[in-house]
């Protein structure tokens, strides 16, 4: 197997008295899809951000392998360095659609905006590929000239992963992706994600509370409880044959509902 694009071990993080990161170890290969689950409260939004730069940690390290082989400890290459590789190499899909995406910008925008930003220059070249994508996440390219806050909150997800995945990269955050969406849209944006990701073989790090969804788009798990890894294996593994007491309350709870 090829070496991992993000690596990190010994993570602490403490708020207070809470903690909400405590030795917590994990990595990621090329066009992996590892999902964090748990319980409200478990430390996994928190794990995410300190995985992307967005928060540093106590204690721990976190290394990105750039395409080169190169490894870098992402809380020591400064947020200029930092802004870049989440414009480049990494993106992130937010729970809220409107915190990835710009409201007051057209939907043909938002997905140009990152083509330009990569050094795409060719106006006609751009709004090509932005239409191309807006038909990928079955938003009608019609709509190319519509501002985002005139779609659903099920349209501007698509959008926002429109806007994420066009510049192809390597390693994609995904905060509760289809958190707060209805059972129904929920089903068809986690078919569109899963056809997407597996299409462009990208690596993802997905946070989610739906076991559901970390069985459909998972190739591992790793399970958190205030804030420690308390199982992580193969998805297939993991769901089918828990080993912890955890991990099997939450399958039992799941398979209850
Ligand atoms: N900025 C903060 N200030 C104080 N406490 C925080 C902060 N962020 C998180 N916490 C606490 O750290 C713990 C882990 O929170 P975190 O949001 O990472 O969990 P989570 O598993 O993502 O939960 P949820 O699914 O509800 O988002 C919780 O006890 C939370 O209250």
């Amino acid at each position: 197997m090829s070496a991992p694009l993000l690596e990190a071990s010994g993570l602490d993080l403490a708020f207070g008295a809470v903690r909400a990161l405590d030795g917590v170890a994990i990595d990621i290969h090329p066009g992996e899809v590892v999902a964090i689950v748990g319980e409200s409260g478990s430390g996994k939004s928190s794990l995410l951000r300190v995985l992307a730069g967005q928060m540093r940690p106590d204690a721990g390290t976190v290394l990105y392998r750039d395409p080169a082989g190169h490894a870098h400890p992402v809380h020591g290459m400064g947020e200029a360095a930092l802004r870049r590789l989440m414009r480049t190499d990494w993106g992130f899909v937010h729970q809220n659609a409107r915190d990835g995406l710009r409201m007051g910008v057209s939907t043909g925008g938002n997905v140009g905006e990152r083509l330009m930003a990569i050094g795409a220059r060719n106006y006609g070249g751009i709004r090509d590929e932005a239409t191309e994508w807006l038909k990928r996440v079955e938003i009608d390219p019609s709509r190319i000239d519509h501002l985002p806050r005139t779609f659903s909150g099920g349209m501007q997800q698509r959008l926002q992963i429109a806007r994420t995945l066009v510049t192809r990269p390597r390693l994609v955050f995904m905060d509760e992706p289809t958190g707060g969406l209805d059972v129904s849209v929920q089903a068809r944006l986690l078919d569109l994600i899963r056809a997407l990701v597996a299409d462009l073989g990208i690596a993802v790090l997905l946070v989610t509370h739906d076991i559901a969804a970390a069985r459909l788009l998972a190739h591992r798990i790793l399970v958190m409880r205030r804030g420690q890894v308390v199982e992580h294996g193969l998805t297939d593994r993991v769901l089918d044959d828990p080993q912890h007491p955890y991990t099997q309350l939450l399958v039992a709870s799941v398979l209850a509902a």
